[in-house]
């Protein structure tokens, strides 16, 4: 049996999209009536051959077509064995077993189909997200147009509960909205007005709770959106492309099982042929072997085989769709499920991300009006997280505004950054960097910053022309749902859980105890983080890497499978990473790591079925020990047990 995604070949759909599966059920009808009317009039008739006959026609037609199409490329594969089958046991006046072939087999293909469309459906499904048209508001009047005409900086006008045409930022009312169709997160989220529509940011530098994706629904207030996308940029659209591309990645075992069936089948045709003479050696007639051999190419046909892994795939793919997670293909997929090591970075990923402000002392005989001016000048330059943070405390705490007084910033990766205030050089970062810069610092700053250190806060140095002006610190929180989903990651079989930091060493200690990870490495550049993720690899094989793709892209990239948290916030890690959350919920990691691992285990119960009966049946068809019809019955039905248990994916959730 094909896997139809693979080919993208359509059949003739003269009833509609189920057609095979019609055409399946009536191929089973007329093979009961004729066996029926057979079994049940004495008499010889015409009447049963011509109900099998039909049955045949029903049964073999969507075979015939396939198993065509692949003759004439001179591929032999298992739908030509299907038919070969069939006409052999028509030959032979084993008409029923025939068709009870066909049946089997045709049910157990429209059963794949059936299997693939609900995964293909629960991924388009997020297709017909957007609303089609959107009300907007141009010069005080209100207008209903087309999606696609929506232009950035429109207004348009989301009413209560209705979906949200376009990403973008609120900019009028507050209301909670419904993100689940594109974070899979159940509970709504609240979301205000910006404040301001002056020196409006990128879309993904917004604070969260003002952007609303286009597709999510809104709750029960009327709200004021400005598009900030095309329909067409929107991040469920390109949720949409990205979902239909990851068909196309075939899964690790699915490459492993094309491999072996190209080699496979034609060795059963060569074996089948030869047993079709087995009357020259042994005493029986030719029917006899032709009845043998046509037992034997039913029995040794790899058809569960061909749909074990694919309909697994899919059926876990979809499910992650589900639940707001993308997973791009079945090696991702495979791959996650045989992962016993994760690297995780710091900020933003076991941490919230968003530092509080906790110290910011100046030297001394520093003036600190100067001190606070010059930090906040310099910090507001930068996008770094920490810097973020910094500069929107200082106003908040001190009431003051940046004046423009910095320029010239540059960020050291790993380190801090520098720039220019009132024409003298401006150092912010890390022991490294005033090292680097050969800028001496005392005794006492050193004991000062090991005591915050200690406390888990991140401590930055400040140094103006050659001198260490003061210091700031910072902490940032674990998530509170960290602790509990290590917790369970330890439970579904995580051994190595290592954090990897640019942040200070004792930080990274103070929260990977806090939270209960197994190591934590700190004083990290980025490719300091290339280094442990390449060790980390040649230590356990396959490794994934948790992160934001802010300073870690690189590790992630060469980690076997990166995941990305709160994906549909942030362009390089919904297109960089292999699997993608979309909301940021650290929580969602159990699901996707038990997930895959259910999925590879139904992957390898399904192999097991599939090649378990070939080797049962095979020996026992071969000496003759069981006639055509009981070795159909076991051999497709086994097919029809793989979908099945595939399709148990479609439900999957942790306990
Ligand atoms: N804009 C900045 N202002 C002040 N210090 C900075 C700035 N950028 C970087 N640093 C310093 O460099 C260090 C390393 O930064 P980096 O961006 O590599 O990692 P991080 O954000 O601390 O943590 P993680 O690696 O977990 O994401 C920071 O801990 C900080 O001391
Ligand atoms: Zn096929």
């Amino acid at each position: 049996m094909s896997n139809k995604s693979e080919e993208n070949h359509t059949h003739h759909l003269i009833l509609g999209k189920n057609t095979e599966l019609y055409f399946s059920i009536l191929c089973g009808v007329f093979l009961v009536s004729g066996y029926l009317i057979e079994k049940l009039t004495a008499t010889a008739s015409v009447i049963p051959l011509i109900l099998y006959i039909i049955s045949y026609g029903f049964g073999g037609y969507f075979i015939s077509i396939e198993a065509f199409k692949k003759v004439s490329k001179g591929e032999f594969e298992i739908d030509f064995l299907m038919i070969a089958a069939a006409i052999g046991a028509a030959y032979i006046g084993s008409w029923a077993e025939g068709c009870l072939l066909l049946f089997l087999f045709s049910l157990g293909h429209a059963l794949e189909h059936y299997a693939m469309d609900k995964a293909k459906k629960s991924i388009e499904a997020l297709g017909n997200l957007s609303p089609k048209t959107a009300l907007i508001k141009r010069n005080g009047k209100f207008e209903e147009i087309p999606i696609i005409d929506l232009k950035i900086n429109d207004v348009i006008v989301v009413k209560p509960n209705t979906k949200i045409a376009a990403d973008g930022v609120v900019i009028k009312g507050n209301s909670t909205i419904n993100q689940a169709p594109i974070t899979g997160e159940s509970i709504p989220v609240d979301k205000t007005s910006i404040s301001t529509m002056e020196n409006l940011l990128e879309f993904h530098e917004i604070d969260k709770k003002h952007t609303v994706f286009a597709g999510t629904i809104n709750g029960d207030n009327s709200i004021e959106v400005l598009v900030l996308k095309l329909s067409k940029d929107s991040t469920v659209a390109r949720l949409i492309k990205m979902v239909s591309e990851v068909e196309t990645q075939k899964s690790p075992t699915q490459r492993l099982t094309k491999k072996f069936e190209k080699w496979y089948v034609p060795i059963v045709l060569i074996v089948v042929v030869l047993l079709c003479f087995a009357y020259v050696i042994i005493d029986e007639s030719f029917n006899e072997s032709l009845y043998r051999a046509i037992t034997v190419l039913v029995a040794a046909s790899p058809c569960a085989l061909a749909i074990s892994t694919p309909s697994a795939v899919l059926s876990g793919i979809a499910r992650a769709a589900q639940k707001g997670v993308l997973i791009k293909g079945g090696k991702a997929l495979e791959d996650l499920g045989a992962i016993t090591t994760i690297a995780f970075d710091k900020t933003g990923t076991l941490t919230e991300g968003k530092p509080t402000l906790t110290n910011i002392i100046p030297v001394e005989n520093f003036d600190e009006a100067t001190f606070l001016q010059l930090v906040l000048e310099v910090e507001s330059l930068s996008n770094h997280p920490l810097a973020k943070a910094i500069a929107s405390a200082i106003k908040k705490q001190y009431n003051i505004e940046a004046k423009n007084e910095a320029s010239g910033v540059k960020a050291i990766q790993g380190k801090g950054i520098t720039a220019f205030y009132n024409e003298k050089k401006v150092f912010i970062g890390n022991v490294k960097l005033m090292k680097d810069e050969g800028i001496h610092i005392d005794e006492i700053i050193i004991s000062k910053m090991e005591n915050l250190l200690q406390n888990g806060e991140t401590v930055m140095l400040v140094a103006y022309v050659d001198k260490i002006i003061g210091f700031i610190s910072v902490m940032d929180v674990p998530r509170k749902t960290a602790k509990d989903t290590l917790k369970r990651l330890r439970e579904i079989g995580i051994k190595h859980m290592i954090m990897l930091t640019g942040d200070h060493q004792n930080v990274g200690d103070a929260i990977a105890k806090q939270i209960g990870l197994t190591e934590a490495k700190g004083n990290l550049l980025p490719e300091d983080k290339v280094t442990e993720v390449k060790a980390l690899l040649l230590r356990d094989k396959k490794i994934a890497m948790v992160g934001d793709g802010v300073n870690d892209a690189p590790a992630m990239a060469l980690s076997t499978v990166s995941v990305a948290m709160g994906a549909a916030g942030s362009d390089v890690a919904l297109e960089v990473a292999d699997v993608a959350l979309m909301s940021d919920k650290l929580e969602n990691l159990p699901f996707v790591f038990g997930l895959s691992k259910a999925s590879k285990r139904i992957i390898k119960q399904n192999i097991f079925i599939s090649l378990g009966m070939v080797f049962l049946l095979v020996p026992i068809t071969i000496l003759g020990l069981t006639n055509i019809g009981f070795a159909v019955a076991l051999h497709e039905g086994s097919t029809i047990v793989v979908v099945l248990n595939a399709l148990r994916l479609l439900r999957y959730d942790m306990e």
